[in-house]
């Protein structure tokens, strides 16, 4: 590639209550500092950051492109150049969400602006990172964290829906209203039946109660759902946890919060796959990297996609 001319700057400044904004201040007038010119690119409703992706993809310039927000913001600017007529083309990623999972899952060793943004200027080859690949009849998307079924999903609905969550996220708690809201759908998310097609497998669920598809180990802010999944592995873990009573799954959530051996309870099946099948039968909540899905009902392949980033990781870290 050849020099960087221009760093393209797509900006949430909405995502984590302000903080991108902040982290956008800071990158600029760095960038200032040392003379490299920039664009900023606002996004100002939901799928601008697909859009506005695409765009800058489809100029195939030697410019950086280098999101900055959330990560559903990181999400839509994947899908948006997965989606161009130059789908390789590698994203900087600058965290300034309230969850930021994916740094989460790639071991981001920084979140610091100012050192990701050298790290971008000085990185001569992007390092590639697994996404995951949904594919339904009427639905084909990238997802950088997870998609969730029931009950995770309705957390997100519940957080996207509160009130608080906008305090919560400015006092640095947005897990806090993540938490704060997965109680509340304690008492109201029902079980629901699944079916899973795997290597050659099929397993069926009369009663699934949480069901994440991931490609690395966090969802919700930082809750582990599965240790052992990887970002490096070219495949996807699927987790899925039978309904069972408020103390147990409590207790579950205990062990998943300090040890991560929820994995071994005999309500809890996971596998980790390069591809796998999932079907629901009742209208569910879905969410796709802390975003809300508008289907209900799912009938989803899930696969394993590469992309590469412009972030200072080790490759296959
Ligand atoms: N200018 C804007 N004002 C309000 N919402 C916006 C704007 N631009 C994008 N959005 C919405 O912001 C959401 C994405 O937020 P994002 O995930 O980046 O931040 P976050 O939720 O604070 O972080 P995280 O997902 O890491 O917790 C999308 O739903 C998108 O439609």
């Amino acid at each position: 590639m050849e020099k960087t001319e221009r760093i393209e700057i797509i900006l949430n400044h909405h995502a984590g209550s302000g903080r991108a904004q902040k982290a956008c201040n800071k990158v600029t007038s760095f960038l200032k500092q040392i003379d490299i010119p920039y664009e900023i690119h606002l996004t100002k409703c939901n799928g601008d950051g697909q859009r506005i992706a695409k765009q800058l993809a489809n100029l195939h310039q030697a410019n950086k492109i280098v999101v900055i927000g959330g990560d559903g913001t990181l999400n839509q600017a994947v899908n948006g150049i997965k989606s161009s007529n130059y789908p390789d083309t590698a994203l900087g990623y600058i965290p300034g969400g309230s969850g930021n999972d994916f740094c989460r899952g790639i071991k981001l060793k920084t979140k610091d602006p100012v050192i990701l943004m050298q790290a971008i200027l000085s990185l001569k080859e992007p390092r590639m990172i697994d996404v995951g690949k949904a594919t339904s009849k009427d639905f084909s998307h990238y997802f950088i964290n997870n998609i969730g079924i029931g009950f995770d999903a309705s957390t997100v609905y519940y957080t996207n829906h509160s009130e608080r969550k906008e305090f919560l996220n400015n006092l640095g708690l947005g897990t806090l209203s993540y938490f704060t809201n997965l109680l509340k759908v304690l008492k109201r998310q029902k079980a629901f039946g699944l079916d899973v097609n795997y290597q050659q497998h099929q397993k069926h669920f009369d009663s699934a109660y949480v069901v994440v598809a991931t490609n690395h180990p966090y969802f919700g802010g930082g809750f582990a759902i599965d240790p052992t999944a990887s970002p490096f592995n070219h495949h996807l873990n699927l987790v899925v946890v039978k309904k069972i009573s408020t103390p147990k799954l409590v207790k579950l959530l205990t062990r998943l919060l300090t040890n991560g051996s929820h994995l071994q309870d005999k309500n809890v099946w996971h596998i980790e796959a390069e591809q796998f099948e999932l079907k629901n039968y009742t209208e569910q909540h879905g969410q796709m990297d802390g975003e809300e899905l508008n289907q209900h009902e799912f009938d989803f392949n899930f696969e394993t996609s590469r992309h590469p980033f412009w972030l200072p990781i080790k490759n296959n870290a």
